[in-house]
């Protein structure tokens, strides 16, 4: 047998296995690197977050992503350029990690690799009705494993895209095996520069569970405030938007798209949600010369009450849920508070009350969706239109 099966094997047969969740999201913050240890599989899966860090983009990768980043023209060259750059740049900054960490490549059983997104195009996004549903993630795996000797699992979404669904929200498979627990219905709204949610049945129910984006996150607040304020990356702790007034007519304008009647669950990303779609809608309502703080706090608001549409449109406007959130979004008081207003027949925590550090969860589901391709098995989710296949994902790269 090739050696490198034999691996795969003796990885698959370990009572307990290290695996290295990575996560680089829609914000392009940085690399988010998880050290994870899973003991079992399936609903027993029981997994400790060893060691985390978010290791930040310099400006200069932030800019060469963005050359390609949700942009539906780019150069052939520079794309198929970044794919392995990006892929050589994860290793080293896992092996950074490692040696911080004092903790041997060997040591780690394997890496599951999210990538980058750089095109995100469901057919009712990209509207061409004759094409399929798509999804685009750069940094090759290959790379990945070679650069770092660790047998790597990456590019999850397409097999999800190649079993009918839209690539995403992936959360859902690893959100049903850790955070279900009898007796609550939860809801786990992960506030990214996307924001999605994942509802957990009391019942334990799987045919119940489902996950759903909800609209932007923190991805419009962020453009407009590096555009607004030059240096600056994000509303930190939400006080520009603080300082200024939600305006209606544009909150309405910035609501009427489709997207927010559509049936849950969907998907979206910058590709739609972007500050060209905020021009319009300010065009639509005549808010052209609302001041900056304003204009955050509209956004804000609007991030909002995306959320609050989709948890309205899928259990009513009165089913009280304890949310956990995660993502960056909730170190942002201002969209925590506007969260409140519009869901106050809610409770809101965060994961870490579930053992999960909220900034940590996203590369912790891709840990969970690798140790799920190694030992456990494809398991059904959902029922009719809100099931999600029953496939594993990932890609393997052996090191060698
Ligand atoms: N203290 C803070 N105050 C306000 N906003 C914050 C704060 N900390 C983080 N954020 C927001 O969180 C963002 C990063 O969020 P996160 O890392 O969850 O995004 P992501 O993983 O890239 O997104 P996605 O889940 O869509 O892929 C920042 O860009 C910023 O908007
Ligand atoms: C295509 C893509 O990368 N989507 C991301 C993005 O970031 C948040 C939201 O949009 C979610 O749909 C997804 O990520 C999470 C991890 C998911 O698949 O569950």
């Amino acid at each position: 047998m090739n050696t490198n099966l034999t691996q795969l094997f003796t990885v698959a047969r370990k009572p307990t296995r290290r695996i290295i969740g990575l996560m680089s999201g829609t914000s392009l913050d940085g690399l988010d690197v998880a050290l994870c240890r899973f003991t079992g599989h399936g609903p027993a899966t029981q997994v400790q977050v060893e060691q985390f860090a978010t290791v930040p983009y310099s400006e200069a990768v932030r800019g060469e992503i963005r050359r390609l980043f949700a942009q539906p023209t780019v150069e052939l060259q520079h794309l198929t350029l970044v794919h392995a750059w990006l892929g050589t740049l994860h290793a080293d900054m896992v092996l950074a990690c490692l040696q911080q960490w004092h903790i041997q490549p060997a040591e780690v059983d394997a890496i599951a690799s999210h990538g980058q997104t750089m095109f995100h195009a469901p057919r009712h996004q990209h509207g061409l009705p004759d094409w399929p549903n798509a999804t685009l993630q750069l940094g090759d795996g290959d790379h990945l494993a070679v650069r770092t000797g660790i047998l790597t699992l990456s590019d999850f979404r397409q097999k999800h895209v190649a079993a009918g669904g839209q690539g995403a929200p992936l959360a859902v498979y690893g959100d049903y095996l850790i955070f279900s627990q009898p007796g609550e219905d939860r809801l786990l709204l992960n506030l990214g520069g996307i924001a999605n949610f994942t509802y957990l049945a009391a019942t334990l129910d799987a045919t119940q569970v489902f996950s759903t984006d909800t609209g932007p996150g923190n991805t419009l607040l962020d453009a407009f405030v590096r555009e607004l304020y030059p240096g600056t990356q994000y509303d930190e702790n939400g006080t520009l938007a603080a300082q200024g007034q939600v305006n209606q007519s544009l909150l309405a304008a910035l609501l009427a798209h489709p997207f927010f009647a559509a049936t849950i669950p969907k998907t979206t990303g910058p590709e739609l949600f972007n500050p060209a779609y905020v021009q319009a809608a300010q065009r639509t309502s005549g808010t052209q010369s609302l001041s900056p703080t304003d204009l955050l706090a509209t956004l804000t608001a609007f991030s909002a009450a995306g959320v609050a549409r989709a948890v309205r449109q899928a259990f009513g406007p009165e089913r009280p849920f304890t949310i956990y959130a995660s993502g960056g979004g909730m170190h942002n008081p201002t969209l925590m508070a506007a969260l409140r207003r519009e869901l106050p027949h809610c409770r809101f925590s965060t994961t870490a009350a579930l053992g999960i550090a909220p900034d940590a969860k996203e590369a912790v589901l891709f840990a969970i969706l690798a140790n799920e391709t190694l030992v456990g098995e494809a398991r059904p989710i959902g029922h009719g239109p809100q099931a999600v296949p029953a496939v594993s994902l990932g890609k393997i790269s052996f090191p060698g």
